[in-house]
Parts: structure tokens; sequence; C-alpha cells
């Protein structure tokens, strides 16, 4: 058994919520690493600077800034709890010869669940469903919904979790349009039956349900906005479980207010939560779930594997298992 002293020393934002650490999480870092919390790192910054070999990184926490970087000489690795590293300045860390980590595939199907899940939800009304029988209303026969057996579901962004949508709303007969940066193969289009769109335009055009899963960067930032929204059917629903900022929010709320659209489904939205008296909160055709796409024990578990891998080989100066490079 290694001594305390011995394990290097990886800096963590605080545990617990929101979205910290669980305990069995903690407790696998615990095993490996000597994990300097944040605010013991902030009240003894001198005792711990020269320590620092690894950062994990979540949601932004703690913020890896370059005077954080240029502030820990011994910085190996910085590896982040999820697949999405929009709030970490890769190019900045790089240049400064740390790698970045992330945790792409285990997480692939947990998101696509979330992506289907949304789809039902917002074609069945299942939020006004859970409503009406909690509230022991009349059961009434008007509350109609929307078979998506035959709907045409447009995916932007065909990487790994855009597919695994796709093999989801395959089995529920949906129709299945892309729009991607690099067209799939025909071996992968065909196993889902998926078509390519040459435009964006053609699939805003074409789609009953609109489902975003692009990464945010600055090309995909607000790539939603007053203009995709009139190129949708009014009875389109829009769904993000991608990152808030991929679509303009105010723009979001302007179409469905304007009923340029019929609704919206979003794991996603910014701020993360929205305030209380947001009105994509207190719109019935939308739905908002808190960003919890990847939020199962399981994948949860295989994520802080990862994180934990990335971090082993960042310090041993070793290839990481995923590394994400600018
Ligand atoms: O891993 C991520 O980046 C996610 O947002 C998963 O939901």
């Amino acid at each position: 058994m290694t001594s305390e002293e011995a394990k290097p020393f990886v800096l963590a934002s605080s545990p617990g919520p929101p979205r910290g650490l669980v305990p069995e999480h903690v407790h696998m870092l615990e095993e490996l690493f000597t994990v300097v919390w944040w605010d013991d790192f902030e009240a003894n910054r001198d005792k711990f600077s020269n320590k620092i070999q690894g950062i994990f990184s979540q949601c932004g926490k703690p913020a890896v800034t370059e005077d954080l970087v240029a502030a820990l000489p011994n910085l190996k690795v910085v590896s982040n709890f999820g697949v999405g590293v929009n709030h970490l300045d890769v190019a900045m860390i790089n240049r400064h010869g740390i790698k970045v980590g992330n945790t792409p595939h285990v997480l692939s199907d947990a998101v696509a669940d979330v992506g289907m899940m949304l789809i039902l939800a917002s074609a069945r009304r299942l939020i006004e469903g859970v409503n009406i029988a909690r509230e022991s209303k009349v059961y009434s026969m008007f509350m109609m919904g929307n078979d998506i057996n035959e709907a045409t579901l447009g995916v932007i962004g065909m990487g790994n979790i855009g597919y695994k949508v796709a093999e989801r709303a395959r089995a529920f007969n949906m129709n299945i349009i892309y729009y991607n940066r690099e067209r799939r193969s025909v071996t992968d289009e065909e196993k889902v039956g998926a078509k390519y769109c040459m435009s964006l335009e053609v699939l805003l055009r074409q789609s009953d349900y609109v489902m975003v899963v692009v990464p945010l960067c600055k090309e995909t930032c607000a790539m939603i906005g007053e203009r995709e929204f009139q190129l949708m059917k009014p009875t389109a629903v829009i769904i993000n479980i991608a990152r808030g900022q991929v679509i303009d929010q105010d723009a979001m709320v302007d179409a469905l207010q304007k009923k340029l659209i019929h609704g919206a489904a979003l794991d996603v939205t910014y701020p993360e939560p929205l305030p209380p008296d947001h009105p994509l909160l207190h719109n019935p055709n939308v739905i908002v779930t808190p960003h919890f796409g990847s939020q199962t024990v399981e994948t949860r578990r295989k994520m802080a594997q990862m994180v934990i891998d990335n971090l082993v080989a960042g310090i041993e100066g070793k290839p990481l298992p995923s590394e994400f490079k600018a």
C-alpha cells in the first residue's frame, strides 16, 4: 500500500453538490491519489503548488485559468469528467505542455437514452400527463400527443452520441436524416437508415424533431438562431442534449412564443439551472431536465474510471487513454 505522501497529488473541486463528486468517485480517486480539495488548496497554495501533478476537472470546476496552470510547475494533466471540454481552454493548457483528457464513448448510450426519452416525452406530453394523474384531475381524452412512428428526426451532429440516438430512433421506426461536418460511411447510414442532408436548411425544413448533438465550439455557438427557427416546421420540436449555447436561447423563447415551432425539450440550457421565472420553465410545450444525460450510476462509474486512467497515464508521462487535443 502506497503511503499518502507517495501518492501523486491531484487537485479537485470540493466534493458534494452542485455537480460535485459522489462518495464512490471520491473513494476511487483517493485510492490512487492524494486529493487536494479546492478550498484547502486556496487556503494553502504555498504548501501544495509544487506538488500538484493532475487536475480533476468537472463542469469548469476548478476553473483552469492560465494563472492556475502557471502556478503549478509540476502539473502534467487536466482530466475532465465528461466528454465536453468547452469550459477548458485546451489550446492554452496544451501550450504549457499539459495534456487534457476527457471521457467519450462510455457515456454515449446514457446520453442517447435521454435524447430518445425527450423525443418520447415531448411527443406524448409526458409531463402534462403525469401532472394530470398526480392531481387526480378528470382524465381528458383531448390530451392528444403525436406518433413518433414515421415522424422525421433530424440529427445535427452525427458523432458517437448522435449515432446512438439514430440507432434508438430506428427501433421506433422514425425517418432519420442528419447533418454533420463529415458524411458517415454508407454502411453506417444503412445500419440506421439515416439519410445525409447536404445543408442544415434541408434538415430543418423536413424534421418533426430536431436533435442537437454537436460539441460546443466557436463554429457551433448559437448555430440555431432566429433564421434557423424560421426554417423549421410550426409543428417541430427542438431537442438539445449538447450544450445550451449551441442554441440562441432568446431566439428559441421568441420562436416558441411566435409559434414558429411547437416545442422544445432541453437537457442543457444557459445558465444551469435557469432562474425560476425563466419563460422556458413556464411553457407547457417545453421540457427542461437538469443536464443529467450521463448521470446514471453505471455510466458515471465508467467515467470516473476513465478520468482516473487519464490522470495516471498523464502523471506517468504515458499516452492518455483518451486525450483531447486543441
Ligand atoms: O460529458 C458531458 O460533457 C456531458 O455533458 C454529458 O451529459
